[in-house]
């Protein structure tokens, strides 16, 4: 029997603070962390992953697959799980759906990706150079899950990234837990600050045409 008590228990403080930010509504959502080379916890599907139970993951193998005897579903996105873990050395991959990230994956999802620059928050995904460009993909929600899982696997660059689906939610890994989150709390400000700024944009350029 594979010892993971402390895998998992790294696991469910992530999602408990993920879930504070509700970052999980209406069951969405679903979080793995890697325990060997070839099994990870990932979370069970369809349950509320705002509560903290002794259901929440379960183990899987290199193909998604329970490892140990279980009532228990592993995610529907387990695929998404796979394709990085057996492609990297990643450790931990978060997938929430927020209003922000939905949002923002169908303003540019024509455009195939959104484009940050100059932003400090960048530093995070390592970029330090001054106006450093931080490009993430946005592909297409495919219903076929393998279908998803094979478009998705072409963005997965290294140990560490993130891809938006569109009108779905956004996938990020690192090679942490405490990377991945990083990673997913910059993705998030990002989308929240370009909202905010087309916004604010917009308020300018309508009270500008009053004022003419
Ligand atoms: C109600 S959200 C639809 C499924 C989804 O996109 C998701 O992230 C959660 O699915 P899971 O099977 O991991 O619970
Ligand atoms: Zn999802």
């Amino acid at each position: 029997m594979m010892d993971y008590k402390d895998k998992w228990e790294e696991l469910a403080d992530i999602k408990d603070e993920l879930a504070a930010r509700d970052w999980f509504m209406g069951t969405s959502g679903n979080l793995s962390i890697r325990v060997s080379s070839n099994r990870f916890l990932v979370t069970a599907s369809g349950k509320d992953k705002r509560k903290r139970t002794s259901e929440d993951f379960l183990l899987v193998d290199e193909n998604g697959q329970a490892a140990e005897e279980t009532h228990l579903k592993p995610s529907a996105e387990t695929l998404l799980h796979t394709a990085v873990y057996n492609r990297t050395s990643a450790g931990c991959i978060l997938h929430v759906h927020t209003a922000e990230n939905n949002v923002i994956s169908e303003l540019y999802g024509g455009r195939g990706e959104i484009i940050f620059k100059g932003q400090e928050i960048i530093k995070a995904f390592g970029k330090w150079e001054e106006d450093a460009e931080l490009r993430m993909p946005i592909i297409y929600n495919h219903a076929h899950i393998p279908t998803l899982a094979d478009e998705f696997s072409a963005h997965i660059e290294g140990n560490s990234g993130a891809v938006l689906i569109r009108n779905h939610g956004i996938t990020v890994w690192g090679t942490s837990g405490f990377e991945a989150k990083k990673l997913l709390e910059a993705s998030e400000f990002l989308f929240r600050y370009e909202l905010l700024l087309n916004q604010s944009r917009s308020a300018q350029a309508l009270n500008q045409t009053i004022a003419n």
